[in-house]
Formats: structure tokens, sequence, C-alpha cells
């Protein structure tokens, strides 16, 4: 992990918005302007509801609606010192600065910071990491970070751990003074199994207080779960799925507290040139205000078809249902169970026809979207993982996953229960009466 020191200038400031940061990277070299991070807490907090639909904006014209600032870069009024609070798209955007407020407010963060994908805020982050350093994570996992973190252990010399995460003591076994870095991921993608965010955290901290604990929030959203409370230094989250709730663009948040991190991850934004693009920006701005409306019709639908689908005999993953495994760890975490939930048939072969069957529920990778999806992990979002992984992992390859939409709760039980009941498992009676 980097440990070159931070310039004076950017040491515990409380930097008012509006202000750009005129000071030395990491490195020492001058930076272009940036604009200052996030002071959520010097306004008035409203119930998060409200605060998703509140915005403050600084425009001339009092838009309603934040303007689009598509322009790569700004004319300066000097020569020598700039004077403008930004002076090219790629250091920072009025649109873009405007998401990561609001972000930030919303994450219960000092700072936010938005890229081009939730891959890419991953790969900010884990640019921390140095040759040799450790990182431990779980073995049920997104498949696009299995991807990028084997990536990092072929070409990076880093050593990665996969744990059984739900159990912190077998964090406790591997920890060590060359961990960086602990990944996690509660609920699970796509076993929906849940990590207990402040015990892993504590752990992490107690063995090597340096070690950064990073969540990635992508399934429940800052709506439902707040990992900076829990004890993580870190949260990012994939914007393409709850954030934006239409799957019409891709982005990445990542959200922190301390701001010497946050300087050193805006200064690998700035250098590699993953910043949210102004349009995407905007798009996402306006996403995270229905994010409140659309969570809550899509936990409602999603509890509907979990008992649906529990009460015709499946074994159905959702931390919503009592039956979960670790239903009180969840709700000790979270303010509700999101609308991903994924169930087993126990053949393949029956899967695939239940899927195919959904004329509803569109076949999909993805998540958090308005519309409800259908697909099979194994062999779409998960398919980067070889099968002799999946296989060491217990990740079953008949498994489902849903992601629920906002659509007529009946409507979706209908198609379901056409593709399911065909084909659903006995219930033990039947078994008992044929
Ligand atoms: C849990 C999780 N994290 C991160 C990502 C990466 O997000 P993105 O597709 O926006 O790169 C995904 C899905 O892609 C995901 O499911
Ligand atoms: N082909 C893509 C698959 C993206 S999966 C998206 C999402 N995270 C999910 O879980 O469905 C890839 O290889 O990354």
């Amino acid at each position: 992990m980097s440990d070159a020191p931070l310039p004076e200038s950017s040491k515990g400031k409380a930097n008012g918005v509006g202000k750009a940061l005129r000071t030395k990277d990491i490195d020492g070299h001058d930076l272009p302007p940036s604009p200052a991070p996030s002071t959520p807490q010097n306004g008035r907090k409203y119930a998060l509801m409200t605060e998703l639909v509140y915005t403050e904006g600084t425009d001339q014209y009092n838009a309603s609606s934040v303007p689009i600032y598509q322009s790569a870069t700004f004319k300066q009024t000097s020569a020598t010192g700039g004077g403008g609070e930004y002076d090219y798209t790629r250091s920072g955007n009025p649109t873009r600065t405007h998401l990561e407020r609001h972000l930030a407010k919303i994450m219960n963060a000092n700072r936010a910071l938005v890229v081009s994908s939730g891959m890419g805020a991953l790969d900010v982050i884990t640019r921390l990491l140095r040759p040799g350093d450790e990182v431990i994570t779980g073995d049920d996992l997104y498949g696009g970070t299995n991807r990028l973190l084997k990536y990092l252990a072929g070409h990076g010399g880093i050593v990665v751990h996969h744990v059984d995460t739900t159990d912190p003591d077998s964090v406790r076994t591997v920890v060590n003074n060359k961990t960086t870095m602990v990944l996690l991921e509660t609920p699970t993608n796509p076993l929906i199994k849940i990590v207990d965010i402040p015990a892993i955290a504590s752990i992490v901290h107690a063995a090597n207080p340096s070690a950064i604990v990073a969540v990635d929030n992508t399934m429940l959203s800052p709506l439902l779960q707040n990992p900076l409370d829990l004890g993580a230094d870190v949260v990012y989250e994939s914007g393409t799925k709850y954030l934006s709730g239409h799957h019409d663009l891709m982005a990445g948040v990542i959200a922190i507290n301390d701001p010497t991190l946050g300087e050193k991850l805006f200064f690998t934004i700035n250098a590699s040139g993953c910043g949210l693009s102004p349009f995407d920006s905007w798009l996402l701005l306006r996403g995270i205000k229905t994010l409140g409306v659309r969570m809550e019709k899509q936990q409602a639908n999603a509890m509907r078809i979990a008992t649906f689908l529990e009460s015709h005999g499946f074994k159905v993953r959702y931390p919503g249902l009592k039956s979960h495994p670790q239903y009180d760890l969840h709700w000790s975490m979270a303010r509700g169970a999101g609308a991903v939930l994924s169930f087993e048939t126990g053949d393949v072969n029956v899967s695939e026809r239940i899927v195919e069957s959904a004329r509803l529920w569109a076949i999909s990778v993805s998540f958090g979207c308005v519309n409800s999806l259908i697909s099979m992990p194994c062999r779409m979002s998960h398919a980067s993982i070889d099968a002799k992984t999946r296989a060491e992992r217990n990740m079953p390859e008949d498994i489902i996953r849903l992601c629920v939409g906002i659509e007529d709760p009946e409507d979706l039980v209908d198609d379901l229960s056409r593709a399911v009941c065909p084909l659903r498992p006995r219930t033990r009676h039947e078994r008992v009466d044929s």
C-alpha cells in the first residue's frame, strides 16, 4: 500500500463547498485544480428519503435540474495561477462534483468519488496495493471482482486469500502484518451469504491498524446499509445497479471518511482518467432521486416472490426470509433485505428450462433495474470463475438468481409459476402421498 506522505495542504482541511484544492500530489507534483471534497456535515441532515431528492445548487439561473457541464476544458483567468475551480474534466467537472457531494451525504461519508464503472471503482481501490501485499476476501463474490483479484495475484505480486468470510474466525486465522486490504461483500453475490462487517473490521484493525477494510455495498445500496458506519474504511458500489436503477449507464462509486485516503484515491482517478463523464454523472444524479421508491417496491416484490418460491418447496436464499440462516446478523447491519434472491432446483437442466420459460423476467446479467431479471450465475455473471474453482467453493451450478423489479407482483408470480410449477421439486407431502 502506498505510504507516500500527503501534502501538508491537504491534511485535515475542512474544505468548503465551491473551493478548489491547489496542492501537491502524492509524488510532489503540482495538481491541477480539483473540487474540494464534500462537506455533508455543514448543512442540516434530513431523513435519507428526503436527502435522496434534495439537492443544493449554486447554479446562476437556479436550475432545478443540475446542469450538464459537457465541457472537457475550463478557461482560466491567469496563465500562472489558473484561478478557476476546474481546468479539465478528467481532473474535475461541476456535474460530477455535484454528484459526488450528493453521494457523500447519502452514504454518510466525508467524501465520495465517482468513476466509470463498479469494476473501475475496485480498480482504483486496489491500486493502493503494492507487490507482496496480502488481500483477504470471500469465497463467494462477484465474478468480475474475483477476476480482477486473480489478475492482481498473477501480474501484481499480490497474495489473495479467499476464505469463508461468513466466519470471522477464518479471517482471524489469515490476517497478519502484510494484510493491507480486506474486501467484503454482504449479501454476497450470488449465494446471498451475510458477512459480519463490525466483527471482521475489529479483528482486522486490531491485527493491523493500517489495513483497509473495503466493502462492496452494491447489493443493498446506501438506502439499506452504510458499511462506513459499521467499521469499514472504504465502501464502493456499482452505480450501474440500484443507484441508477434503469440500466442506462455504467458507474462506480467510492466513499471514504479519511481525507488522506480520499486524496490517494482521487490521485489515481485523475492519473488514470476513469472519472465519470458529465452526462453519466447527470443520469446517475437523476436515478438516485428515485432510489427510495424503487427499492421499497422492489423489496416488497422480492419478499412476495421469495415466499412464493419457498412455499413451493425451493431452497430460497433471501435475507428477508426468517429461514435465512443469518437473518439476525443481516438485520443487525441493514435496514432492508434488498431485492436479489437466489434458489436452487437440484438440476441444472431444470434450472435452464425455468429460466428460459419465463417471459416477463428477462434473461440478463446485472440487478437493481426497475424490470425483473432472471439468470444462471454459473453460466452468466460468474462464468469467469472457472468450473473447478466454482466446485471448490461449493457454488451450486443449478442456482438461479432473481433480481426483482417494480412490476405488479401478481404478474411476476404468475409468470414465474408458469415457468416453475411443472418443474418444481415435490413437497414432502406430495412425496409421501405418491
Ligand atoms: C456485487 C458487484 N460488485 C461490483 C460489480 C461491478 O460493477 P460494474 O458492472 O458497474 O462494473 C458488480 C456487477 O457488475 C457486482 O455485482
Ligand atoms: N460479461 C460480464 C458479466 C457482467 S455480470 C454483471 C453483474 N455484476 C451481475 O452480477 O449480474 C463480465 O464478464 O464482467
